[in-house]
């Protein structure tokens, strides 16, 4: 890709040719504007300085080098005066924001100085420009910059020993909340869920107001900050309480932060402030329209790690990291961008608040029940668009006349919304019962004023209609008039002259001209002025030509000054507006979220889980909600759990249970049976329970879990020199050390990354901890036969298997878990289906014998004192 607009070389520059750091000129040789950008470039020394010159936006010096590099674009020089020359590279000032995006998208905070009047009026003098916009990857607000599943989230982290305060907000929907807590795990586990595309940290570092870029590091950069992120390093002074405090307050016009509950939250408090002041630094000419900052709790919801989140492959799969095949996935049938996001926060953030859950599902059930009202929202819900993002442009000032009436077209579907759930009884249906009449009012408003379909730019007219202001009207119809005299002129003249060829033209060096063919020009009247001599004609203009075109021109500046000035009114009135619409965003894209869940719970036929205070785990026939679907119909087999062991409720009812539920079972069963497989739908089906969906199951009676940890077959993680052996202890000391027995812990296979007994005496061990001190809900899939042992010994273990059927030459997979512990493997079978020649199958057998032979392992264990 190449775009260069001057100057572009014949050959390739040499480097020594020019000056390529703005720290090396002698600023008296400067011409005035090349100083002016080095001193704009001072102020913003870790950004890139893109600067509006005529048609372009140009680098110069360093970031010219960048620009070029990054963006493929061709490095050129430039005159800078006496100083001589130095480097440039630009980009067309109508597509600065695609090129803006890329260098985002790369890591870089770009910064644009733009002009701020018409160079015309500038003569003599240099042309005013001033920095409008800072766009970091945090920051970002345009539609093509952002994606529209996701949000995009600007995070500030203020660490104070093992405190931590958090605030994060998303610009383009105005959503802003903050937390405080103190174990920095969790810290890390919120950067996970919120996967921030910039993280604010305030330092002393001396390279303040650098972006460091993934991976980059810092030795400010606190040691609990996943090196993920973007991290943007900050003075300490704006998140210091006396600072952070009345920035909030003045934000929100507040005498006390008591209202936003995070008022005894110091930590919380100073990241919020913190993050406000970066956007006002930020943001300049374009103020953002946050929401009401909300404070929340990590302990208030489900906590799912970052592991467990990979693992369950509930965003993304673990395999190649795609949508396709994640959970989301499986359960999007969301209608608007608002429900995609919505749906994507809750699996992320799943609830452990049982009238949350519930009010959730009594919405999905009345859905479920009422097909006409379900198809019908669903089709409405189609029609809305991006509410949240439409309305966070207005308020920053950047919504052009086609976000307006897009948004115009989405709130006029209000009334009908309203209506269609007029009648409803749950919940997140009853919020959409009353629309502000505010709202339709603003709709009529914006429909009256704007034209059916608006152009996209704003200062070129033609955005409003006739009618909505007499002024406008009337310089309208004197343009027209004055139009219409022009357009009349040629006949006229014509028919004065008596020069049949005579042609009225438009250039945009002469303006409006009348044309005469070279031989007839002697027959031209007295009052003509010639202009321009050409090949074959002549061109002229008469006094009465001029006049009318002057106040043409004029009157089409006024025009569309005026319409610009109506158009941005109207914007504001919406910005006005900004939080009541939000709000009904936030109720429509809850009703999508829920209004789809229903229509899959229809499609695949879930079940309404019983969700209870308890530790039971009480699952019949559950499917894997993502495999069902990649299988063809009824291929699944349905397979039941039951986990959490109650001892009150089991020794008062004795004899409703011959065996009593277990705590943790242990899982055998060949490779390829499908024992990750259970695994994870177990994990699956708790956290859909506990987002308020349905689940794929025949019923389902769940008790709430604090945590779901996961501990799958590990992969050497390379980026930190760890082997796969290392990483699955640190996953299964983390387990450990955190889980509770309100836990749901999965653990596929534990200890095969070492020798076969140290793996076994490891795997032995972790369980009994699980199952005696812990009591955490386990299962714990393995080819250790060994630890079948367990059951035996402790009450509340049992032990499962995965079955297959053998026939002389094939196993056939059943995929069935059924009670009881497999007593013999299959590797060596599965060896030889796949192709291990016979002599290897016949030894392996042989050794496989003399080991079990002399083997003590199991007789041993049953010895050992447990307690
Ligand atoms: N209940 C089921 N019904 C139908 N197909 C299933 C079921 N469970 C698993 N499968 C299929 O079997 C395949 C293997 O399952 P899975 O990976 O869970 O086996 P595994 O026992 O964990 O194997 P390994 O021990 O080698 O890791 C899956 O890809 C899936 O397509």
């Amino acid at each position: 890709m190449t775009a260069s607009h001057s100057e572009t070389p014949s050959t390739k520059p040499d480097a020594s040719t020019f000056i390529s750091d703005h720290r090396q000129v002698d600023r008296s040789k400067l011409s005035q504007m090349y100083l002016h950008y080095v001193e704009t470039k001072d102020k913003y020394p870790h950004a890139m300085l893109l600067y509006r010159v005529g048609d372009f936006f140009e680098c110069y010096f360093q970031d010219a080098v960048k620009l070029a590099q990054e963006l493929e674009l061709v490095l050129t020089s430039k005159q800078a005066g006496e100083q001589g020359r130095v480097a440039m590279s630009g980009v067309p000032h109508h597509a600065w924001e695609r090129y803006a995006t890329m260098l985002v998208e790369k890591g870089y905070a770009v910064v644009i100085c733009d002009q701020v009047e018409d160079a015309a009026e500038a003569t003599g003098r240099l042309v005013r420009r001033e920095v409008t916009r800072v766009l970091t990857p945090g920051t970002l607000l345009q539609e093509g910059m952002l994606k529209s599943s996701r949000n995009n989230y600007l995070a500030a982290v203020v660490i104070a020993a093992n405190h931590w305060g958090l605030a994060y907000a998303d610009i383009s929907t105005g959503e802003f909340l903050t937390a405080q807590g103190s174990d920095l795990e969790h810290l890390t586990q919120e950067l996970m869920r919120l996967q921030p595309s910039e993280v604010l940290v305030p330092t002393n570092a001396p390279d303040l107001g650098s972006l460091l870029r993934p991976g980059e590091t810092s030795p400010h950069l606190p040691e609990c900050l996943p090196p993920a992120f973007c991290y943007s390093l900050r003075s300490q002074f704006p998140f210091s309480q006396g600072e952070a405090r009345p920035r909030l307050l003045q934000k929100f016009k507040l005498r006390s932060l008591e209202g936003l509950g995070c008022d005894h939250l110091p930590l919380a408090v100073r990241a919020a402030g913190g993050l406000l002041e970066y956007l006002e630094d930020t943001q300049k000419e374009n103020p953002v329209s946050l929401q009401r900052l909300r404070t929340y709790t990590v302990t208030d919801y489900l906590i799912v790690d970052s592991q467990t989140r990979r693992n369950l492959e509930i965003t993304q799969t673990v395999r190649d990291g795609t949508y396709h095949g994640s959970l989301l996935w499986a359960l999007d049938r969301t209608s608007t961008a608002m429900g995609g996001r919505a749906l994507r926060r809750w699996l992320l953030q799943p609830l452990i608040d049982i009238k949350g859950i519930r009010a959730r599902q009594d919405t999905i059930e009345e859905l479920m029940e009422n097909t006409p009202l379900r198809q019908d929202l669903r089709q409405l819900l189609r029609q809305i668009y991006d509410l949240e993002r439409l309305t966070g442009r207005a308020g920053s000032g950047t919504a052009n006349a086609r976000d307006l009436a897009a948004l115009a077209d989405s709130l006029s579907r209000l009334p009908e919304l309203s209506h269609l759930v007029a009648d409803t009884r749950s919940p997140f249906l009853k919020a959409l019962q009353k629309v502000p009449s505010i709202l339709e009012e603003l709709a009529q408003k914006l429909h009256a004023h704007l034209v059916e379909s608006p152009p996209i730019h704003i200062k070129e007219g033609g955005l409003i209609r006739p009618g909505v202001n007499s002024l406008l009207d009337d310089r309208k119809a004197t343009v027209e008039a004055d139009q219409q005299w022009i357009a009349n002129l040629e006949v006229d003249e014509r028919a004065k002259t008596g020069i049949p060829t005579l042609k009225v033209g438009f250039n945009k060096t002469f303006g409006y001209y009348i044309s005469i063919s070279r031989a007839k020009a002697d027959q031209v009247p007295a009052n003509y002025i010639r202009k321009q001599t050409l090949t074959n004609e002549e061109r002229y203009i008469t006094p009465d030509l001029k006049e009318r075109e002057a106040r043409i021109l004029t009157a089409r500046d006024d025009l569309n000054q005026l319409e610009y000035e109506i158009f941005t009114a109207l914007r504001e009135e919406v910005a006005e507006q900004a939080e009541v619409i939000r709000n009904l965003s936030r109720a429509v894209a809850a009703a999508d979220v829920l209004c789809g869940l229903a229509e899959l719970a229809v499609q695949q036929g879930y079940c309404r889980p019983e969700m209870l205070p308890g530790r039971e785990i009480n699952i019949v026939d559950g499917r894997h909600p993502v495999v069902e679907q990649s299988l063809p119909a009824g291929f699944f087999v349905p397979n039941s759990t039951q986990l959490g062991r109650d001892e009150e409720a089991e020794s008062e009812n004795v004899s409703a249970s011959s065996s009593p539920t277990p705590d943790l079972i242990i899982l055998t069963g060949p490779n390829a049976s499908g024992k990750s497989c259970y695994l994870r739908q177990v994990g699956l089906i708790q956290l859909m329970a506990q987002i308020g969906s349905f689940v794929p199951a025949r019923f389902a009676r769940l008790g709430i879990c604090d945590r779901i940890f996961t501990r799958v077959g590990a992969v050497d993680d390379l980026a930190t020199g760890q082997s796969t052996f290392m990483v699955e202890m640190n996953e299964t000391a983390n387990i450990l050390n955190h889980a509770t027995s309100r836990s749901l812990v999965l653990l596929d296979e534990i200890g095969r990354g070492t020798a076969t007994f140290d793996g076994l005496s490891i795997a032995w061990a972790v369980a009994e901890y699980i199952a005696v001190e812990i009591r955490a809900r386990t299962i714990f899939a393995t080819h250790y036969h060994e630890l079948n042992e367990l059951a035996s010994i402790l009450p509340n273990v049992a032990n499962y298997q995965v079955t297959v059927k053998e026939l002389p030459d094939q196993i056939i997979f059943l995929h069935q878990v059924q009670p009881g512990g497999a007593d013999k493997s299959y590797g060596i079978e599965a060896g030889r289906l796949a192709g291990l020649p016979a002599v290897v199958i016949q030894r392996a057998k042989q050794v496989m014998g003399q080991i079990e032979k002399h083997s003590k392992i199991a007789m041993g264990l049953q010895n050992l004192d447990v307690d």
